[in-house]
C-alpha cells in the first residue's frame, strides 16, 4: 500500500492545499551511520517532534514496505470487510484501549462524533507476553505476518532510539531498553479506516492530539494528516497538511519521549482532517505502529552525569510513577475531556 504502485491508483495529493514540509529522512543512511544525517534527524525530533523515514533503498526499509502491504489488506478485511455486530464484539472496555473502535466512538473538537474506525492489534498478545486475547478472524489467522511486521517495524525504532540516545548523550541502548518487544507495554498496530466524507460537509475526522507513547510509525496513502505548526495556535487556519509520499513512513514522537528528554525531544499536535481534492471521495486507510513504554519503568528524566537532558529547574518537578500509572492518568484525562491536547517539547539546548 505504501509503495510507488498504490500511490498511482489514487488521485494525487493537491498542489494548492497548505502542507507542513517535513524533513525526509533516509534509512538507509541512518543504518550505515551517516553522522550528518543523524544529526538531521535530531534535530527534526526538537524541532517538529516529525520527521518522514524513506524506506527505500535498503532491505529493512523494503521489507517492511512489502510487509506494510499486507497489513492494508489485513485493515480492509477487518474494517469493511466484517460486519458491525462481528465487529462490536470487540470493543474493550476502558482503560483497556486495544481492539475495536466504530465510527463515532471518540469526539472531535467541535464535540461532533468522529469520522473513523480503527481495531488496535495490542502488541503484548502477539508476542505473548500475556495470554492469547480474542480477535476478530482477519487478525487471528494473520497473527505470524502480524508479528513479523511489528519486529520489524519495532527494529527501526530502536534504531531511533539509539540515535537519540547519542545526540542526548545518553548510554547506548538507554531509551531502547525502556521499550522492549518481549516485555509488557501495551504497544500497539493500530488498523485505521477514514470513509470518504459527504462532500459539502466536510470536517475533521480525528482530533488533534499527541501520541503518548515514545515513537510511532505510520503509513498511508491519501493526505489527511494534518500538523499544527510549532509556536501556532489551533486555529483552524493554521493546521497544515502532510504530503504522503511512497516509499515513505511518517514518524512522529509521543509524550513519553518529552518526559525523558526533559523536554528536549517534542511530541507535536496533529489530527486528521478529510483527504485533499480529488482524494476526498476516497477510502483512506492508515497504518501507525504506536510504541509505549514497559508498563514498569520510571517516567522521570533521563538526567545522568555527562547527559545533555536538563536537570530539574526551579519550579519543575519530576513524574515520580511508572509508565502504567502515568498512562492510566493520562487515559483518564483525555476520556474525561480534561486532557488539554497541546505540543510539548522542543527546548532549547546549548550545545547544538
Ligand atoms: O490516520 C492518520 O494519518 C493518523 C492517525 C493517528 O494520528 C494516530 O493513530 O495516532
Ligand atoms: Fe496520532
Amino acid at each position: 500500500m505504501p509503495t510507488a504502485k498504490a500511490f498511482s491508483q489514487v488521485p494525487p495529493f493537491p498542489d494548492d492545499v497548505p502542507v507542513y514540509e517535513l524533513p525526509r529522512l533516509s534509512l538507509r543512511k541512518l543504518i550505515s551511520n551517516d553522522a550528518e544525517q543523524s544529526k538531521e534527524l535530531f534535530k527534526s525530533f526538537r524541532e517538529h517532534g516529525f520527521a518522514l523515514l524513506d524506506m527505500q533503498g535498503c532491505h529493512e526499509g523494503e521489507s517492511l514496505l512489502k510487509e506494510a502491504e499486507k497489513m492494508f489488506e489485513i485493515t480492509r478485511d477487518v474494517t469493511i470487510g466484517l460486519d458491525i455486530e462481528e465487529k462490536m464484539k470487540y470493543v474493550p472496555t476502558p482503560p483497556v484501549i486495544f481492539g475495536y473502535s466504530r465510527q463515532g466512538a471518540t469526539k472531535t473538537e467541535a464535540g461532533l462524533p468522529d469520522r473513523f474506525e480503527s481495531f488496535s492489534v495490542n502488541q503484548d498478545d502477539i508476542f505473548s507476553n500475556i495470554p492469547e486475547c480474542p480477535n476478530p478472524e482477519p487478525i487471528q489467522k494473520n497473527r505470524k505476518s502480524i508479528k513479523s511486521y511489528i519486529s520489524k517495524a519495532h527494529r527501526i525504532g530502536e534504531l531511533i532510539m539509539n540515535q537519540l540516545d547519542d545526540h542526548l548523550r545518553l548510554p547506548k541502548g538507554s531509551l531502547g531498553s525502556l521499550q522492549r518487544l518481549d516485555r509488557v507495554s501495551g504497544s500497539t498496530l493500530r488498523m485505521l479506516r477514514y470513509p470518504p466524507q459527504p462532500e459539502g460537509d466536510r470536517r475533521t475526522a480525528f482530533l488533534g492530539h499527541t501520541d503518548i507513547g515514545t515513537i510511532t510509525i505510520l503509513f498511508n496513502v491519501l493526505g489527511g494528516l494534518q500538523i499544527l505548526p510549532p509556536g501556532l495556535e489551533a486555529l483552524e487556519q493554521n493546521w497544515r497538511y502532510v504530503r504522503p509520499e511512497p516509499g515513505c513512513a511518517i514518524i512522529n514522537l509521543g509524550d513519553a519521549m518529552v518526559e525523558w528528554s526533559g523536554g528536549i525531544l517534542r511530541s507535536n499536535l496533529h489530527r486528521v482532517y478529510f483527504a485533499p481534492g480529488d482524494q476526498a471521495v476516497h477510502e483512506r486507510y492508515s497504518l501507525a505502529y504506536a510504541v509505549r513504554p514497559e508498563g514498569i519503568v520510571p517516567m522521570k528524566r533521563l538526567a545522568m552525569e555527562g547527559s545533555a537532558v536538563p536537570d530539574l529547574e526551579e519550579g519543575e518537578e519530576d513524574l515520580d510513577c511508572t509508565a502504567n500509572e502515568w498512562l492510566a492518568r493520562k487515559g483518564a484525562a483525555i476520556r474525561a475531556g480534561k486532557d488539554n491536547a497541546r505540543s510539548r517539547g522542543g527546548r532549547a539546548l546549548e550545545v547544538y
